[in-house]
């Protein structure tokens, strides 16, 4: 349009054009350079305000300029959403029509026939109104659809009824830490822990009692840990315990301290006092050892303090 407009000699509004382009470049260099997205928004947006007043005002060619207004409301909401753009495409309409019935012997500018200026405003008005309706539903669907995702992330991720990490992302953790423990030389242990006698509590209390057993008892596993500890929910009455930075030795004072904090913790479920023990096997991370390989090393300790009468902790180097 720029070149079309030096090639008919109207040299302000090429000008003009030229100018426009290289404000939307920078807008451009900015986002791109800078990944500063509201202050090239903003470049880009107000420019465009800034041509459309000029291209109503001045006529652009042979009175066509304010054709390109209607640009402006798709713009204005695809940057500044439902309700920012609904603000700005207002403030823009009033500004228009300031223009366009502004007396000329105030300011001189382009005459439009009465006719064409109104139906300009309804028809951008319609217009505005379509795409606001249109940017309403997609914002609303977007919505939805993150709403969803973070829904069926958390449900492919956290174990629904203790909102512990499930097996497999425990599984991923291990992998992780098992990579900087290669790296890094430190040292990593697991505890694995099951709930002594848990259909017990079941058959005695019934299901829902287990289940609320099963939350409380995360809730004070989590209490227990480190920052830099995980706890997961590695089966049915089973946790999963990643401690990084920690040998067998430290794994062991760890353990005993949530098995004696269990031992001692009463939980209320309706009107019982419930009381349950838990036992665990632990092993450390050797450099070149397997996942699984360690884990069956921590499943053999569990068995054993099983074994060995429940409510104890056993290590490996102990077996
Ligand atoms: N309420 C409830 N019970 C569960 C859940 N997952 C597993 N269980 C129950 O946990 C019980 C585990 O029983 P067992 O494997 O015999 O072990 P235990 O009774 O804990 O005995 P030991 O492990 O030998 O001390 C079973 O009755 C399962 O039904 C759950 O999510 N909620």
């Amino acid at each position: 349009m720029a070149f079309l407009a030096l090639f008919t000699k109207s040299f302000f509004l090429s000008a003009m054009l030229f100018v426009a382009t290289f404000i939307y470049y920078l807008g451009f260099y900015v986002c791109k350079k800078h990944q500063n997205i509201q202050l090239s928004s903003a470049i880009v947006l107000y420019s465009l305000y800034l041509l459309m007043f000029f291209l109503v005002f001045t006529g652009g060619v042979a009175n066509t300029g304010p054709l390109w207004i209607y640009i402006v409301a798709p713009v204005s909401l695809s940057i500044h959403g439902f309700r920012r753009g609904l603000i700005d495409i207002a403030v823009f309409t009033t500004l228009i029509i300031l223009i366009m019935f502004i007396p000329s012997n105030i300011a001189y500018h382009a005459i439009y026939p009465i006719e064409f200026k109104l139906r300009l405003i309804y028809s951008f008005l319609t217009v505005s109104f379509l795409t606001t309706l249109y940017e309403y539903t997609r914002d609303h669907a977007l919505k939805k659809t993150l709403e969803l995702k973070h829904k069926y992330q958390k449900l492919a991720n956290f174990d629904p009824l203790t909102n512990l990490s499930n097996r497999r992302v425990a599984y991923d953790i291990l992998k992780q830490e098992q990579s900087h423990l290669s790296r890094n030389k430190e040292k990593l242990s697991i505890l694995i822990c099951d709930v002594d006698e848990f259909k017990r509590v079941n058959d005695q209390y019934g299901h829902n009692a287990g289940d609320a057993v099963l939350i409380e008892l995360a809730k004070l596993f989590n209490e227990q840990i480190r920052e830099q500890d995980c706890v997961a929910r590695w089966g049915g009455e089973e946790f999963l315990f990643i401690l990084p930075q920690t040998s067998a030795k430290n794994a062991a004072i760890i353990a005993e301290k949530i098995r004696s904090k269990v031992e001692n913790h009463v939980i209320n479920y309706q009107e019982h006092n419930i009381q349950i023990t838990i036992s665990m096997g632990i092993a450390q991370f050797e450099m070149d050892a397997g996942i699984d390989e360690v884990i069956n090393h921590a499943d053999k300790c569990l068995y054993k303090a099983k074994d060995l009468g429940r409510n104890r902790i056993q290590a490996s180097n102990e077996n």
